[in-house]
């Protein structure tokens, strides 16, 4: 990596804050900026915004490279207007081309109010990391845009994930090479897709150096535990990346099945929320107050 290679400052960014205070922090994966409220208004301080998500619910479409990366700084410029206490990290894919393009996203990203992003080896089109029929570029030019998105980055409150998709291809020792190379060109930490089992989660801690990600997919290829094992295990990051956009599909599936069989709600209302619910969701009421300091307002000289 010669000249280019730079190693990480420690301790500098709102993610690595989050992560000595909490030794293992859990991003849910959310994907607009609805999912990302309600994430906040549970009490979290951390969110992914996941590709996956993204790809669904903004485009109705699969994982499958066809995201750009245009639509996902849109997207987290509503996600941080709506959710502006929380740290918005970002699935960036593979960055959108070569080390010019990553760092131009880079910048867009952190204009957008971005405090973190995911950069992944995968050749692109991508594909999702559980999918079949994945491949992954020579380590040595993602390295590359590694080196050029810690560039960009320079001085801003901003976290660099390297991912590695070299664990399906080339397998586990491959991809944990390839994590610490990244972690050499400038990486913050570091994310081998998919471990098979617990033993591969175990490999990970021993050879990968540095910062670690773990991604809890339900129905993907690693066991999923909690934050307490993670942490003792030696993970930092916990990415849930499609639990919400999983739970958001079953309870569409479910109610438009009660609206095509029955042509009504009444007597299905326990499955949605009430319109108080909704509105507290939403923040209606802080809107009410807003309005009402604006309503007798008249600018001094039209005073009678
Ligand atoms: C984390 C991820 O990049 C995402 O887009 O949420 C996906 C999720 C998944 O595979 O199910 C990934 O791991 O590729
Ligand atoms: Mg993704």
């Amino acid at each position: 990596m010669g000249s280019l290679e730079a190693s990480a400052p420690l301790g500098r960014t709102t993610v690595h804050r989050l992560i000595a205070e909490e030794g293992s922090v859990l991003m849910p994966g959310i994907q607009d900026a609805f999912s990302a409220a309600i994430c906040a208004k549970t009490g979290f301080k951390a969110c992914f915004v996941s590709g996956f998500g993204v790809s669904a619910a903004l485009l109705g479409l699969p994982d499958f490279g066809l995201l750009t990366t245009t639509e996902v700084v849109e997207t987290v410029r509503r996600i941080t207007a709506a959710a502006p206490d929380l740290c918005v990290v970002v699935d960036g894919d593979t960055g959108g081309g070569g080390p010019l393009n990553v760092q131009r996203f880079i910048k867009e990203l952190i204009a957008a109010g971005a405090k973190g992003v995911f950069l992944e080896d995968q050749v692109w089109p991508k594909k999702c990391g559980h999918m079949r029929g994945k491949s992954v570029v020579p380590a040595e030019e993602h390295a590359l845009k590694i080196a050029a998105a810690r560039e960009a980055i320079g001085d801003s409150d901003f976290f660099l994930v390297a991912r590695s998709d070299a664990r399906a291809p080339h397998g586990l020792q491959e991809a944990i090479r390839r994590a610490n190379l990244y972690r050499e060109a400038g990486a913050d930490a570091t994310f081998v897709e998919a471990p098979a089992n617990l033993e591969e989660l175990k490999e990970v801690v021993r050879d990968v150096k540095g910062l670690r990600i773990a991604n809890m997919i339900e129905g993907g290829k690693t066991p999923l535990h909690t934050p307490t094992e993670f942490k003792e295990m030696g993970f930092h990051l916990i990415a849930h990346s499609l639990s919400t956009i999983y739970a958001t599909t079953k309870a569409l599936v479910d109610i438009m099945k009660v609206l095509k069989d029955k042509g009504t709600t009444r007597d299905d209302l326990e499955k949605i929320v009430t319109f108080s619910e909704f509105n507290d969701m939403i923040s209606l009421e802080s809107w009410y107050e807003t309005e009402s300091k604006f309503k007798n307002f008249t600018p001094k000289s039209l005073e009678s």
